[in-house]
Parts: structure tokens; sequence; C-alpha cells
């Protein structure tokens, strides 16, 4: 299938989920992530600003600092470009105009200082292939990336074999977590 068609699929799926099914599932996933070696090991943690039909980071965002790690969450520039800035209480967010909250003040954060980046997408295999919404931003992001990657995947985005055509530039996750 095209990636368009299968975006769109999987969106449609995720849209579907009841809110019961969901959040049974994305508490699965939240507590093997708390529970995962890169978790544990990590004091700096980047994770995004999710939207409605994404799981939602907010209580990522929450046990990591109350576990007293550093938060940072992505600023999108031109040329399809990403930073990562530390999510503190002097941040101001604004909605992009993808839906996305980004932080429009504070600086980025330098990549080598990053322990894990929670990776998000819209389908994973168990191999850490990986369908983001196209703009390529993670994997133009990962490529001279060094530390730790994670992804969490519902049911709905889970496949066997990827999908969709795996090109030269797609970077794998190094873990992807689903639901048992
Ligand atoms: N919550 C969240 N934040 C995130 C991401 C994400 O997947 N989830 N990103 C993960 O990468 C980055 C933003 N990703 C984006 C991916 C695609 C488009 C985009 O351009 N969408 C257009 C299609 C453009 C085109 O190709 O013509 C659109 O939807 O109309 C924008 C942002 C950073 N922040
Ligand atoms: N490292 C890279 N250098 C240059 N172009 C890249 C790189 N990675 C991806 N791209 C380009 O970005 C576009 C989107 O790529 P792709 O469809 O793989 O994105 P995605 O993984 O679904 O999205 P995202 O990473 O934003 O979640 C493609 O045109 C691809 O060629």
């Amino acid at each position: 299938m095209k990636k368009k068609a299968l975006r769109e699929q999987i969106i449609a799926n995720l849209t579907a989920l009841s809110p019961d099914v969901r959040h049974f599932q994305a508490d699965e996933l939240y507590q093997d992530l708390f529970a995962s070696h890169a978790w544990n090991t990590s004091h700096t943690v980047a994770v995004t600003m999710s939207t409605e039909t994404e799981l939602d980071t907010q209580p990522i965002i929450e046990a990591a600092q109350q576990a007293d790690k550093r938060v940072l969450v992505p600023r999108t520039f031109p040329g399809r470009q990403m930073e990562f800035v530390p999510l503190t209480d002097a941040v101001r967010l604004e909605t992009s105009e993808y839906g996305i909250e980004e932080p429009v003040n504070g600086n980025a954060t330098v990549k080598s200082a990053i322990d894990l980046i929670v990776v998000p997408g819209l389908g994973f295999t168990p191999a850490g292939d990986r369908l983001g919404f196209g703009g390529g931003y993670y994997d133009r992001y990962l490529a001279d990336y060094s530390g730790q990657t994670v992804s969490l995947a519902l049911d709905a985005q889970l496949f066997d074999t990827p999908q969709w055509s795996v090109k030269e530039h797609d970077i794998r996750v190094q873990q992807v977590i689903t639901v048992h």
C-alpha cells in the first residue's frame, strides 16, 4: 500500500479505538517504558507534544519530571529540520499550523546531550521500522544521533513486517514497546 493511504488507514483505526481500549493499551505501554533500561538510565529525554490521534505523551512528560529527568520537546524550522528545547516553566508553547504545540522561546539542547528520544510515528514493526507522518523530521534528526531511541505502539500501529516501502534514509527505532 502507498504510504499516504496507509497513514490514512492507521489514523482512521486510531480514531475508531474506544477510549477505554486506548487507555488500557496506553497504560501498559507507559508501564513498560518506565520499567525499561533505556528510561531508567536516561536523564535527558525528548518527547513530543502529542495530538489527539497520537498516544498521549502527557503521562510520559509527568513521569519524567517526577523522576527529575530533563524533558525536551521538538521545535520544527524550515527545511524540515527540528531541534529539541527544554520544557521548563519559562517556555511558551504555541500551536503550529499542523496543530502541534511547539516552544517559541528557549534554546535548543545539543543532540549529544540527549539520552533518550521517544520517537513518534503512525506505524511500527517489532524490528523498529517506522512510518511517520511524512515530514522526515525524525529520520533527518536521527541520522547523526547516537543516544537511545524508543517508540510506543498501540495494536493498531503494529505490523509484523513493514507494509510500506523502507528507504535508505529510514532510521530504525532501537526498541518498539508493544501491547502484550
Ligand atoms: N506530536 C508530534 N509532534 C511532532 C511530530 C510528530 O509526529 N508528532 N513530528 C514528527 O515528525 C514533527 C513534526 N512533524 C510533521 C510532519 C509532517 C508535517 C507536514 O508537513 N504535514 C503536511 C504535509 C506536508 C507535505 O508533505 O506536503 C500536512 O499534514 O498537510 C508537519 C509536521 C515534530 N513534532
Ligand atoms: N536524512 C534525510 N535526508 C534528506 N531527506 C530525508 C532524510 N530523511 C527523510 N528525508 C525525506 O523526507 C521525506 C519524508 O520522509 P518519510 O516519508 O520517510 O517521513 P516519515 O518518517 O514518515 O516522517 P517523520 O520522520 O517526520 O515522522 C521524504 O521525501 C524523504 O526523502
